[in-house]
């Protein structure tokens, strides 16, 4: 199949993927809006144009967040994508401090890839943080939550510069 068609059929693939589901702003925003957002950061920013990781930013949160499997996804896009789906979702079965403190820990070990991924997924999240605060967050909790976030970003520096000047100048007027 060729790239464009590849592309069209892992947005087509999420969307049903999370179809039921809603970002948690006031407005219910389809969340199907945030996966392709951060393939988005990814082109548009980061000047990305590696298709396995813009595919694999379109699934980012199908394993976390749906029923979604990585078999699935590797008998579908293949090993490269799916290895890259892997890197970034976190074990649900963890106790949610346990998995903070791991994306801490784990972020710097990640491939090239994956950490490219995951600037584009701290850096919609932050900014929708700006946007909107989610339904039921004090401003504690919206502080908190850019906190961890710039400490998960120090593991993943060096990746693109992008990215990173986009993040730093969000951390900057945090402080
Ligand atoms: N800023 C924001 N985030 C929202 C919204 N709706 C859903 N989210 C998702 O919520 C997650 C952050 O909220 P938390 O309370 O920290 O995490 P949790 O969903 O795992 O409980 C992000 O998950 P993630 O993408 O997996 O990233 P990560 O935070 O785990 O790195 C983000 O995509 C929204 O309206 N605004
Ligand atoms: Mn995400």
């Amino acid at each position: 199949m060729g790239d464009l068609s590849l592309l069209v059929e892992t947005v087509n693939f999420a969307a049903i993927k999370h179809k039921a589901q809603r970002r948690k702003d006031p407005e219910k925003t389809p969340y199907i809006n945030h996966p392709i957002g951060v393939a988005r950061i990814l082109t548009e920013e980061g000047k990305v144009n590696d298709l396995s990781v813009l595919q694999a930013a379109i699934l980012h949160d199908t394993v976390e967040d749906t029923d979604t499997t990585i078999e699935e996804i590797k008998e579908k896009f293949g090993d490269k994508v799916a290895g890259i789906v892997a890197e970034v979702t976190d074990d649900k079965h963890l106790p949610k401090s346990e998995r903070k403190r791991l994306q801490i820990e784990n972020a710097p070990k990640k491939s090239k890839e994956a950490k490219l991924v995951k600037l584009a997924d701290k850096l919609y999240n932050l900014r929708d943080l700006n946007r909107a605060t989610p339904s039921g967050w004090n401003p504690k909790r919206v502080s908190e939550y850019f906190k961890w976030a710039s400490l998960v970003v120090e593991g993943l520096r060096g990746t693109n510069h992008q990215l990173e000047e986009e993040l730093d100048k969000l951390f900057e007027s945090k402080e």
